[in-house]
């Protein structure tokens, strides 16, 4: 439904996004995944035929979005980072006027403002001006925009940002229940949202697409890793080569923050090359040493420690290999 080629934008002498590879079939929820700045918003406005690439290509349902740019509009619902909306319009009137400027039929426009109405659950507010609901009503206005025209294709900026937990779930669930019988893209830098909705999920960083994936298999790639949390008591510069120089062990992060005035506590976090057992060694070394050991857990990759691998170059105080991505792709 979505395909995208080599899409490159460049301002002057900053790539906002550099040849970027992606597509989202039918019906599946494309997470897109990046910090700020990561070139996001630039790569959905493109899709959404706001801005022109610099190079490469996008089509949504075999339609080229800048060649065919009518064509496209008509089958893709966007909401922006900030809801295009009239203020001093009513849910119902600003969904109707949106309905006649997407190029709905006289004869369809009030059944879709009703449709759109039901989906985004704004029944009670359909009568209230838009400057008057909160800012969870105002996104979910902003949703029923998008969808009013019933598009096969929908891409979402930053769908939650702004709201609280309660609204954050009712979105999550509207997005959810538009999967299916639409396609949709949604630009996110909030790690649940991607396990929480996404079927796929495109991390970008620095304008490049550095992994495309499934939550569960990105995270199947770092769970090969294995590890284990510690709780320390001792300097740190002897804890740090101790570990290092342990079989297996690829890379340790220590978090400098104390836990506890009155001593050297540290809490780190050993990874090993593979899901090996290794707790044995570390505890009989720690103890041989004469450190203090307070904690001693073995660990699983999060889908966070996937991303942060991903767009971090060096995390932690010390690494002991090079830095290897196991998942990356470019
Ligand atoms: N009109 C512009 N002129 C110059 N540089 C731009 C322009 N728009 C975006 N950029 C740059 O392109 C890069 C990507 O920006 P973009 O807004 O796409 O990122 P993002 O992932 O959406 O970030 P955020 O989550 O902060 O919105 C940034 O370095 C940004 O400064």
């Amino acid at each position: 439904m979505i395909e995208v080629e080599h899409l490159s934008k460049i301002y002057g002498a900053t790539a906002a996004i550099q040849d970027v590879d992606f597509s989202v079939e039918s019906g599946e929820i494309l997470g897109f995944l990046g910090p700020n700045g990561a070139g996001k918003t630039t790569t959905m406005r493109i899709l959404s035929g706001y801005i022109p690439a610099t190079t490469g290509t996008a089509k949504i349902a075999g339609y080229d979005v800048h060649e065919q740019s009518m064509e496209v509009r008509r089958r893709i619902g966007y909401l922006p980072e900030t809801p295009p909306l009239y203020p001093d319009m009513t849910v119902e009137g600003f969904l109707l006027f949106v309905a006649r400027i997407k190029g709905v039929v006289a004869g369809d426009r009030v059944s879709r403002v009703n449709w759109a109405i039901e989906r985004c659950q704004l029944g009670e507010k359909r009568k209230v001006l838009i400057r008057k609901l909160s800012k969870g009503y105002k996104q979910r206005v902003g949703i029923a925009q998008a969808i009013v025209h019933d598009p096969p294709a929908i891409i979402l900026d930053e769908p939650t940002v702004g709201l609280d937990p309660k609204q954050i779930i009712e979105v999550r669930n509207l997005i959810k229940s538009l999967a299916g019988e639409h396609t949709i893209i949604l630009s996110t830098h909030i790690l649940p949202e991607v396990s929480m909705t996404c079927d796929r999920v495109a991390i970008i960083n620095r304008g490049k697409v550095v992994a495309t994936d499934t939550p569960n298999n990105l995270m199947s790639h770092l769970t090969q890793r294995g590890g284990y949390e510690l709780e320390l008591e001792g300097d740190m510069t002897k804890i740090e080569s101790l570990l290092n120089n342990i079989p297996g062990v690829f890379k340790i992060q220590i978090n400098p923050e104390i836990t506890d005035n009155e001593s050297d506590r540290y809490l780190v976090h050993v990874m090993t090359e593979s899901d090996i057992e290794i707790g044995r060694d570390i505890a009989n070394l720690i103890v041989n040493e004469g450190l203090g050991l307070y904690e001693m857990r073995r660990s699983r990759a999060t889908l966070e420690d996937v991303f942060l691998d991903l767009i971090t170059e060096e995390s932690g105080i010390e690494t002991k290999n090079e830095e290897t991505s196991p998942i990356t792709e470019d």
